[in-house]
């Protein structure tokens, strides 16, 4: 038995069955008749085998009887973590993908964004992009509100209140020439950010600069400086389109690169995670590696905003923390399953057109969706996979669940070691590995409290 267990403490529920997530090791791990203790504050208490069943419960007294057991079809899986999503652009997700990045923002993103001003329309759709991506199974997201402080502010206790981590960024922009009523002064941005770090009560503030271009150097620099004496994350956009790199070029001729203008400002640190990134340079990679700053890949948006598309293995022989993000509505889906098949579309059109290229494995993007997502958020300590000590945070998968998008059909076959199910809706003993996955989800926190939510949506 593995001596990181924690008998002392208190166990609140045990579970035995199928789980399944990702090491640093190994990118799916599969541990099959498996008993998982959590304790009373939500934390895994042990992870060991099946047969451990009479040893385990006299050593964190639980009774046997009172563990749930999994159905033979159910699974439990980490969390899926959204590192990158608009919540405000939830309103219009799925449309206005007619343009390139700059135009795009400029026509639809500030005008839509504007309106959040208004509290009661920011409850609205605050309200159904958390339960939305709830239902997905995003159980951690990271989100970009808007300028207004306190529709931001709304968006944390929502999402605390649906039970969601979240991390949250009040947008600060000092620079827009397009759309003039949606910007900040360089004074009020500064201001209104500093409020929003002291009377943010539950979820935490992200230091949030749109992207360099609507930011003046000055309001780069006091973010930096916020960030840095409040040791807050800090996130924005890099490199997602080749038009705005050259604008950033334009708008910063001192800086030897768009990286560059970030580290300048104390804006690249280990708590930093950076939007694309389509059109780094290997010293600007390197340049993440050295200041652990992390990337989010956002591969729906990059193709529906023909943007470009990330070279994931080139970010992950740099050794820079990479996650996956919906970028709603850049990406039309807010789901992060949909972000796993986008992911694996893009790596196998790199492949196309280079045969040599070494196409990203199911398994690898699933590890991206999951501990990938922890890792970029600096949130590894309490989520992404199944270790003792991490908060218990997962989704319960019944692959076989009545009226779910998935047909289970029997027949003799090799088992089934990998966990990925295509959305033609198979899951087969026959089917060895499949790329992309669509689950019927029961999703079950122990981070605050214990909570059930939505049932097989
Ligand atoms: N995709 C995307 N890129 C951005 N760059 C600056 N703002 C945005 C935004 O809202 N969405
Ligand atoms: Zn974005």
């Amino acid at each position: 038995m593995a001596n990181s267990n924690r008998p002392n403490a208190d166990i609140s529920h045990v579970y035995r069955g199928t789980f399944i997530h990702s090491t640093q090791q190994t990118a799916l791990q599969i541990l099959e008749d498996t008993l998982l203790g959590v304790d009373t504050d939500g934390k895994i208490a042990f992870i060991e085998k099946g047969a451990e069943l009479n040893q385990l419960s006299q050593i964190f007294g639980f009774n046997p009887s009172e563990v749930t057991q999994l159905a033979q079809h159910e699974l439990f899986m980490p969390g899926l973590v959204d590192t990158h999503i608009h919540a405000p652009q939830y309103c219009y997700a799925g449309t206005a993908l007619d343009m390139p990045l700059l135009q795009w923002l400029n026509t639809y993103t500030f005008p839509v964004e504007s309106r959040f001003k208004d509290l009661e329309f920011a409850h609205r759709v605050y309200t159904q992009v958390v339960q939305r991506t709830l239902r997905n199974g995003t159980t951690t997201a990271c989100y970009f509100a808007t300028i207004h402080t306190d529709a931001s502010l709304l968006l944390g206790q929502i999402a605390n209140d649906f039970g969601q981590r979240a991390l949250v960024g009040k947008v600060c922009m000092d620079r827009n020439n397009s759309v003039k009523h949606y910007k900040e002064t360089n004074q009020e941005s500064q201001e209104e950010t500093c409020r929003w770090v002291s009377t943010y009560p539950l979820v935490r503030p992200v230091v949030t600069p749109r992207f360099a271009p609507s930011c003046t150097g000055a309001l780069l620099g006091q973010l930096g400086a916020i960030a840095k004496n409040n040791n807050l994350h800090i996130q924005s956009h890099i490199s997602e389109n080749v038009e705005e790199v050259k604008l950033v070029k334009e708008l910063f001729p001192e800086s030897e690169s768009y990286t560059d203008v970030y580290h300048k400002y104390n804006l690249l640190t280990d708590k930093t995670v950076m939007a694309h990134g389509c059109y780094l340079t290997d010293a600007e990679l390197a340049l993440f590696r050295e200041t652990g700053a992390s990337l989010s890949h956002c591969p729906n948006s990059n193709i529906s905003l023909c943007s470009g598309m990330l070279d994931v293995r080139n970010v992950l022989k740099h050794k820079v923390k990479l996650g996956l993000g919906t970028d709603v509505a850049g990406g039309y889906s807010a789901s992060m399953l949909d972000a796993v098949r986008r992911a694996l579309d893009t790596s196998k059109v790199l492949t196309i057109q280079d045969p040599e290229y070494e196409t990203l494995t199911f398994e690898e993007v699933f590890r991206l969706a999951t501990l990938g997502g922890s890792h970029a958020l600096s949130l590894d300590d309490q989520t992404g996979n199944f270790e003792v000590g991490k908060d218990f945070d997962a989704l319960r998968v019944n692959v076989a669940a009545a009226g779910g998008p998935i047909d289970m059909i029997q027949c003799e076959g090799p088992k089934v070691r990998s966990i990925g199910l295509n959305e033609c809706a198979h899951i087969s003993t026959l089917i060895n590995k499949s790329t992309t996955f669509d689950f019927s989800f029961m999703l079950i926190y122990h981070h605050f409290n214990f909570r059930l939510f939505w049932k097989n949506s």
